[in-house]
């Protein structure tokens, strides 16, 4: 068996995994702190096993026991973003195939990247605190010491302390609550998740959150004062998930609930299983975003693609993303038709065309398989493992019959896989062995240059509706009858080009009619594209639309808009101070990925850890 290596971690993979972790976690919100301890259940996979590494980020290690008996341990050297190897040595040699329960008490640092900590202003109730973790994709290690890479999976138990007027969530099944007996101001919630997982989506959510019932396996979570709309936008949950299972085989993982974050959340989506987390930009309450729904659909089908089947490390990312969005968007196929798809794949291309511009064709970032060694995955995220994989997959489908035909492999993948995490050679293998009839033909793929080179793809995105030039070639008269998601998909096509001149923009506004709309804040709006269309304003030099690009980028924290209004503004040459001054004004409000990212984009120090 060849071993499992992860760039991205520092824990003895070779030598031992863990099947289980039983956490007590006590969330101190005054610290700002989670005081807890971990029970990691840990097989031994070779002969003569004397100690174990674990990975932890800013974590202090209090004491380490085994079987009741005290253990040695130490710290390793602190790397810039991969934290800190913890050795654990065992006071005994221990066998292949033996067990032992090793117990880590342990209290996170208010600097923990996993945790983002909000003061009651910075919630929509204004009168309690808030919590919620976010791992994907090195960052459990600073909420809990652990094996952090996604090639081993555990199940989990967790009882989480709180004050007793606030709920936790946790991505599991709950188990019931009871007041803390330490503590009659606490109440102490139980959760289990019995499906094996990996590190990155251990998620907890601590706030004063209510819940609404969307379907029979699902509720939505939020702060009372958006359940209703959130209720409202997510009422296809179960229709969706249905579509999932006719695609790909049951749904395992008993519950699918939603859970509406604070703005500051910088994602769109997170696949933490049993609990999807979702942005409120989301509710159109914030800023008119198109297809909620999509959102949804895509983390729906991470239950199979990266939470059943899961990369094996974070250099094969596009295991889990590419063949989530081609999961997303049959979906989107059985709610709409084949053109719906089509059109979102021209989306997804526009995506990926502007991801390569901003790494550069030649960065080694833009490989559908990078190497992560000595990369901070963070500062690796982009679109291209989503997309690049996405038309791979495309590509693939044309090539053996289309989706039908394809669709079947992934049902196929999916089982042969689940429960286990992959990398891009087994997924070939698994390929070809599937196909085994059309080995001709997918010998002609030129893999290395889908897998191994930088910049676009060597086979163009043509779909098999609407061609690129047919979007160009609209004409005011033909725009007027686009729904709102071909509207964004061509104004996403616009930023890819040079910048749009002045005259021009202003002509769009015309085109559709703002002008009509004196209210600044709704012109600029446009319901269904605020960053695209604010960034073809900022991009043009139109100073009307500065003013509510700024307010669009602090409001809300998702990274797929705050650091792109952030760069335009910064571009604009007479407002590049007052980015960096804004940017540091909101810097400690941020969630700690995003006040990274966006500090890095704008060339701003980072304050010392
Ligand atoms: C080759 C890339 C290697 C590693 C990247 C993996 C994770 C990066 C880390 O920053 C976490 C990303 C989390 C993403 C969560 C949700 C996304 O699927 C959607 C993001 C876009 C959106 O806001 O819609
Ligand atoms: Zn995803």
């Amino acid at each position: 068996m060849v071993p499992v290596t992860d760039p991205s971690s520092f824990a003895s993979l070779a030598k031992c995994t863990t099947r289980h972790l039983n956490l007590t976690l006590h969330v101190d919100f005054e610290r700002r702190a989670i005081k807890g301890i971990v029970a990691l259940t840990v097989e031994v996979l070779e002969d003569k096993c004397s100690s174990l590494t674990l990975d932890t980020k800013d974590l202090q290690i209090n004491q380490v026991k085994a079987n009741g008996q005290q253990l040695k341990f130490a710290l390793g050297a602190k790397h810039s973003f991969n934290g800190t190897p913890l050795e654990i040595s065992l006071p005994f040699d221990l066998s292949r195939g033996q067990h032992v329960i090793v117990e880590v008490t342990y209290e996170t640092s208010p600097r923990a990247s996993a945790l983002q900590w909000l003061t009651p202003a910075q919630t929509a109730g204004k009168k309690h605190p808030y919590l919620f973790s976010q791992c994907q994709a090195t960052h459990c290690r600073s909420m809990i010491p652990c094996q952090d890479t996604p090639s081993v999976k555990h199940t989990y138990y967790a009882q989480v302390s709180v004050p007793k007027e606030l709920v936790a969530l946790m991505s599991a099944v709950g188990d019931g609550q009871e007041p803390d007996p330490q503590d009659s101001k606490r109440t102490i919630y139980r959760f289990r998740q019995a499906v094996p997982i990996p590190s990155y989506l251990v998620a907890v959510v601590v706030g004063a959150l209510d819940s609404r019932e969307i379907g029979p396996r699902s509720r939505v979570w939020s702060e009372k004062e958006l359940v209703e709309q959130a209720a409202y936008e997510f009422a296809k949950t179960e229709d969706m998930l249905k579509i999932a299972e006719d695609l790909v085989g049951p749904y395992v993982w008993e519950q699918y609930d939603i859970v509406v974050l604070p703005p500051s959340f910088p994602y769109g989506g997170m696949e933490n299983p049993c609990l999807t987390y979702a942005t409120p930009t989301l509710l159109c309450l914030i800023c008119a975003v198109c297809c909620p729904l999509q959102v949804i659909a895509h983390e729906i089908a991470h239950s199979w693609t990266g939470n059943l089947v899961t990369t094996k490390s974070w250099e094969h990312f596009w295991l889990n993303e590419g063949h989530t969005v081609y999961l997303e968007r049959m979906i989107a196929k059985s709610l709409e038709n084949e053109q719906y798809r089509q059109f979102k794949a021209i989306g997804g291309w526009k995506e990926l065309q502007e991801a390569v511009k901003l790494f550069g064709e030649r960065n080694p970032l833009t490989n559908l398989v990078p190497s992560l060694k000595e990369v901070d995955t963070d500062a690796a995220f982009s679109f291209v493992p989503y997309e690049k994989g996405f038309a791979l997959l495309y590509h693939l489908e044309e090539l053996v019959g289309g989706s039908d035909v394809f669709m079947k492999f992934i049902r196929y993948y999916i089982q042969r896989y689940a429960y286990a995490s992959v990398n891009t050679d087994e997924w070939k293998n698994c390929l070809f062995t599937y196909f085994r009839d059309k080995g001709d033909v997918l010998k002609k793929v030129d893999w290395d240059g889908w897998m191994n080179t930088p910049g676009m793809p060597p086979v163009p995105f043509l779909p098999s509706q609407a061609k690129e030039e047919d979007l160009a070639s609209f004409s005011e008269a033909d725009l007027k009858p686009l729904s709102s998601t071909q509207l964004t998909e061509f104004l996403t096509l616009l930023l890819l080009k040079d910048p749009l001149p002045l005259t021009h923009v202003k002509r769009m506004q015309e085109v559709y009619n703002l002008n009509s709309i004196k209210n600044c804040e709704i012109r600029f709006r446009y319901s269904e594209m605020p960053d695209v269309w604010l960034r073809l304003c900022v991009r043009a030099r139109w100073e009307e639309a500065v003013p509510l690009a700024f307010k669009m980028a602090t409001e809300q924290g998702r990274l797929k808009y705050t650091r792109p209004l952030f760069r335009e503004l910064h571009e604009f040459e007479k407002y590049r101070q007052e980015a960096v001054d804004t940017y540091l004004q909101h810097r400690a409000a941020m969630h700690p990925v995003t006040a990274a990212l966006v500090g890095r984009d704008l060339k701003v120090e980072q304050p010392h850890k």
